[in-house]
């Protein structure tokens, strides 16, 4: 089939992460994509590709305006007709979707794991006015339980990644691939966050840890923004046991290979996320942060999922961690010790035996994730019903 993706780039990096990697998925099973977007410009790291001859089956194209259409007009829309996350599409565009068979028209919308989103997932959205007038607009909703849409994974990824996890040697030499020196034996985390987050006080505890565990170090890698710009702007002398190594923009498969490799992933976001659950390992999310504050409620329903059937200490601790990392103590918590302090469930953590329980469990869950179908594999489903 043949598809048009539309994304409006609001800010950071996950509108334009999640459209690609569907499109990438999409083409990869045999279908054609065309990608609009407004902002291509970090397709340039994300999808080098792009630069070369391109992505069989992906043409990305600048999103024109309805002031400005396309040279030659708006092109015949496809069979199917992506909106990502409710962006609304030029109107020259929808009046071309007015034919005899029209496309089948999807808002694509964010991932949640709140209840809602079982209640949303499908519905019809009639459109009654404007070029669009009597067309008809489903949503489909991401999400971790069997009556959402799923989580995009493509196929063979979770084959990749056991592959790639296999032994010292292979993950030596992912790592090394990717620019990164790695020694076995030491435990390696990613860190990719917002501005706030507590890395100051992350590197603070690392270091203790390191030291304290007698011998085996950290190595921390950054991804550029908020974590690079962290170090950059520490004054502090280097730390003992801590090894901090700066990472550019990778390419979205390489940054798989980068979470695969990790015993301990720091993400944010959405995409990333997802494909921190996917690596298997251990990780901290850093939710999106809401103006209206919403974002401590999505929270709270993503752990509640993810670690329903962890042992209650273990998800007691790892919730807590999520917490302080995320700024969201509870009040009356009565944490007065500082950033440091506030990290302290790391500590727990850290330690072999909860270590070894804390990585069992976040491989049981995302193993059972994969048990249900992954999104790419209902959109095509739910596109080709009759509807
Ligand atoms: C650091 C890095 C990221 N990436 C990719 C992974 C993801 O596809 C993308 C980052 O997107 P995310 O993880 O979603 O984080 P994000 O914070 O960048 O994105 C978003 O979060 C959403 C919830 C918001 O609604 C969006 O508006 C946006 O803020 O960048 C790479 O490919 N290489 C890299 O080196």
């Amino acid at each position: 089939m043949r598809w048009d993706i539309f994304c409006k780039v609001i800010d950071n990096h996950g509108d334009l992460g999640v459209c690609w990697r569907l499109s990438r998925d999409l083409a990869s099973r045999g279908h054609q994509v065309r990608l609009w977007v407004d902002d291509p410009s970090a397709l340039a790291w994300m999808a080098p590709e792009l630069g070369g001859p391109g992505h069989p089956g992906i043409e990305a194209v600048q999103w024109p305006t309805d002031e400005q259409p396309p040279a030659g007009g708006w092109p015949s829309p496809g069979e199917v007709v992506v909106e990502a996350f409710g962006c609304e599409l030029p109107a020259g565009f929808v009046a071309g979707m007015q034919r005899s068979n029209p496309p089948r028209w999807i808002n694509l919308e964010y991932l949640s794991a709140e209840s809602y989103v079982e209640r949303s997932h499908g519905l019809l959205s009639p459109v009654f006015s404007g070029p669009g007038a009597g067309l008809r607009k489903h949503f489909f909703y991401p999400g971790f339980t069997a009556r959402t849409g799923g989580l995009l994974r493509e196929p063979g990824l979770l084959n990749a990644r056991d592959l790639a996890q296999a032994d010292d040697a292979t993950r030596a030499q992912r790592l090394a691939a990717l620019g990164v020196p790695w020694q076995p034996g030491q435990r390696v985390v990613s860190v990719f966050c917002y501005p706030g987050a507590p890395v100051q006080a992350l590197f603070t505890q690392l270091a203790r840890l390191s030291t304290q565990t007698g011998g085996a170090d950290t190595l921390v890698l950054l991804t550029p923004g908020a974590a690079t710009a962290a170090v950059n702007a520490a004054s502090q002398p280097p730390l003992p046991g801590l090894h901090l190594h700066a990472l550019p923009y990778l390419a979205q498969p390489a940054f798989d290979t980068l979470l695969w490799a990790c015993d301990l992933n720091i993400v944010r976001g959405e995409d990333s996320a997802v494909r921190a659950l996917w690596a298997g390992r251990p990780h901290i999310w850093q939710i999106y942060p809401q103006d209206d504050g919403v974002h401590a409620g999505k929270l709270d329903a993503f752990m509640a999922r993810w670690m329903a059937h962890w042992p209650p200490d273990l998800a007691h601790t790892t919730r807590a961690l999520w917490h302080a990392w995320n700024g969201l103590l509870p009040a009356g918590s009565g944490s007065d010790g500082g950033l440091d302090a506030e990290l302290a469930p790391l500590a727990t953590l850290w330690g072999p035996a909860t270590w070894a329980q804390w990585a069992a469990a976040s491989r049981e869950s995302c193993d059972e994730l994969a048990r249900q179908p992954d999104l790419v594999t209902q959109l095509l489903q739910f596109v080709t019903a009759p509807g």
